[in-house]
């Protein structure tokens, strides 16, 4: 279901173009398919969302560049791990958000693709994720806990940690608190709850961004377009 989406996806891509590169399982099938076109000849540039991601894509030949001031990203192609009715999303389940949001927000076309698992009424199933600086990020942690309480939301947080035990870092040095907010009502409210908190670097919430997501299936692909709001 992840390669039918990010063989869909890749119907949208063209000669020339400069690509934003998700991170993830599903992006992976992405770049394995770009890796496949370059060789038979597709010229494109892209721009990697994470160190795993630019070595995947450097794995499979894909030329990457450093964004600078005049980068014009034509099409960025992404997973993610919620996706609800109207196109929003909960991503970051990777630790990548803040570079993923960097580039899905700058893209003239930020693409989503998913396979049909992460469809939901909902957002808030899929624990947010919050990434923070690490200085004294328990005051921070303390903060995101009264922000999410004060929305009527579980105040259930967890610093992320890794299978050995440590604080998982980000690509960009930051800690990542997890949010068990199991359904979030209003998350355009949390979003700016949450950014209002200094210490807080990006959230999981990616709202209004998906100019479409493509859902692979069990037998094909199904497009979602965001209804105009
Ligand atoms: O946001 C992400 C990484 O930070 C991923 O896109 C998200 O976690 C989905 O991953 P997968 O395609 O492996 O299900």
């Amino acid at each position: 279901m992840k390669r039918r989406a990010a063989a869909e996806a890749m119907t949208l891509v063209a000669d020339g173009m400069t690509l934003g590169l998700g991170t993830g399982s599903t992006a992976a099938h992405f770049i394995d398919l770009l890796g496949e076109a370059v060789r038979n000849g597709l010229s494109v540039k892209g721009v990697p969302t994470s160190e795993d991601t630019s070595r995947r894509a450097e794995a499979a030949g894909v030329e990457l560049i450093e964004p600078d001031e005049t980068t014009v990203i034509d099409l960025a192609v992404d997973g993610a791990d919620e996706v609800d009715a109207r196109g929003d999303l909960i991503k970051g389940g990777g630790g990548a958000l803040l570079r993923e949001k960097i580039v899905a927000a700058v893209a003239k076309r930020f693409v989503v693709i998913a396979d049909a698992s992460k469809k939901v009424a909902e957002l808030g199933a899929f624990p947010l994720p919050v990434e923070i600086d690490r200085f004294a990020y328990g005051l921070t942690a303390r903060r995101i806990r009264e922000a999410l309480v004060a929305q009527g939301l579980p105040g259930d947080i967890a610093l992320r940690h890794r299978p050995d035990g440590a604080a998982f870092v980000t690509d960009g040095g930051n800690l990542v608190v997890d949010c068990r907010a199991r359904r979030i009502h209003e998350p355009a409210l949390l979003d700016g709850a949450l950014k209002s908190i200094p210490g807080v670097v990006e959230t999981g919430l990616f709202l209004r961004m998906a100019e479409r997501v493509i859902f692979g299936t069990a037998d094909g692909v199904e497009v979602l377009r965001p209804p105009a709001r």
